[in-house]
């Protein structure tokens, strides 16, 4: 009998959520026996096709039984056939609510090897991690239509930011940063404009610097942060950042580390009073799903880090080092299909 046993809800989702999933699950049974790791696997059949058939997005019942599970991990969600928000909100965005993802947190990797569209970068240059706040921000779904269809209409959506929000993930981001050898931490806002909640990290991101003394401190606009991705990622190491500034400078991460199919994440809950959960950075990809294009890697990446998370820091490193090899044989080779891929990586990670 295996020494340890993780309860994991997948939650594959729609387009190519399916697809990549089952390659993340072919590299977890893969690394699983050499841990002497058992999965206990439940599958939660949520997204697109669920809510066509019962008008169902995430019952509370289902909500219920995933709290009990250990890990989740989720492919993609949201579909052309749904309109646009019902499952990015109700389901993505309330399961990261619900179970207090405070932390995404998003790695910005460059792997020996892998193409960057920026000339000459190599490694060393493209190495952060973005913390983004993943529960407050303009996420909460605060605000209102007033007048909707007519010419007077006004929209709000408001950014709520608690200080016992910023305070946690900031405290996140400098644990972070210590732990790097460059401990250095850069918060990325808007707070020339956005007076009340740059402030209030501002304010935060100091007070807590007094307690990290080791890690320096840095600032950057969130428009000069997207250029500066792209000319001179290396002056970034750990960054933390609002939930929606987050969201858009990892899809700038991903690009400049190789493309969307590479981005792993964790929607993680560092308390642990609900499971974290897993999922790549990219989406449900309509445009090819059920092709066979879809690039698991972003998926297998973030099974490496539910491993990490779950305590096995030496399986998830088995998982990162087969990705790493078999990225560094891709330039110049053949395209490969999903399951050609997974199969590569799977193949590694038991020889
Ligand atoms: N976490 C999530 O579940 C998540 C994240 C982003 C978008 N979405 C949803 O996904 C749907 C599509 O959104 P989008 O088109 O803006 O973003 P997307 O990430 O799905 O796709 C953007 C582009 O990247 C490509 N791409 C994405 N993943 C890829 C992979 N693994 N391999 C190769 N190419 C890949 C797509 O083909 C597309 O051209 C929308 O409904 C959106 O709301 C969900
Ligand atoms: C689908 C959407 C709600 C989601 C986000 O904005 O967080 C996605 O873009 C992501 O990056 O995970
Ligand atoms: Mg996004």
């Amino acid at each position: 009998m295996a020494s340890r046993t993780i309860r994991l809800a997948v939650v594959a989702g729609d387009g190519i959520g399916p697809e990549v999933v089952a390659e993340g699950l072919k590299v977890l049974d893969a690394v699983a026996p050499a841990h002497d790791l058992a999965i206990e696997q439940a599958t939660y059949d949520l997204g697109a096709a669920r809510w066509h058939r019962t008008g169902e997005v995430l019952p509370d019942s289902v909500l219920a039984e995933l709290r009990g599970q250990d890990v989740i991990l989720l492919g993609a969600v949201g579909d052309p056939t749904v309109p646009s928000g019902v499952l990015e909100r109700g389901l993505l965005l309330r399961l990261r609510f619900e179970l207090d993802h405070y932390v995404n947190l998003r790695p910005v990797k460059l792997y020996p090897g892998v193409t960057t569209p920026l000339a000459g970068a190599t490694p060393d240059d493209i190495d952060m991690i973005v913390v983004r706040e993943g529960t407050e921000g303009p996420y909460t779904g605060v605000g209102g239509v007033l007048r909707k269809g007519t010419p007077h209409e006004v929209a709000t959506q408001e950014s709520v930011n608690t200080a016992f929000g910023v305070e946690r993930v900031i405290r996140y981001a400098f644990e972070q940063a210590q732990a790097r050898p460059r401990r250095k931490l850069t918060l990325v806002h808007k707070d020339n404009v956005l007076t009340f909640a740059g402030d209030l990290y501002q304010r935060t991101l100091r007070r807590v610097a007094e307690e990290y003394p080791d890690v320096t401190v840095d600032y950057c606009h969130v428009d000069a942060a997207t250029m500066f991705f792209v000319n001179q990622p290396q002056r970034f190491d750990v960054i933390v950042t609002d939930n929606l500034f987050g969201d858009i400078i990892t899809d700038i991460g991903a690009a400049i580390a190789g493309g969307i199919g590479l981005a792993a994440s964790g929607n993680v809950n560092p308390d642990r009073t609900a499971p974290s959960m897993f999922e790549p950075v990219h989406g449900s990809a309509p445009d090819i799903a059920g092709q066979g294009k879809a690039d698991p890697t972003a998926t297998i990446l973030s099974v490496a880090m539910l491993l990490d998370h779950v305590g096995l820091a030496e399986a998830a490193r088995r998982v990162e080092q087969a990705v790493s090899a078999d990225l560094a044989e891709r330039a110049g080779a053949p395209a490969r299909s999903t399951a050609e891929i997974g199969d590569a990586i799977a193949k590694r990670v038991v020889g």
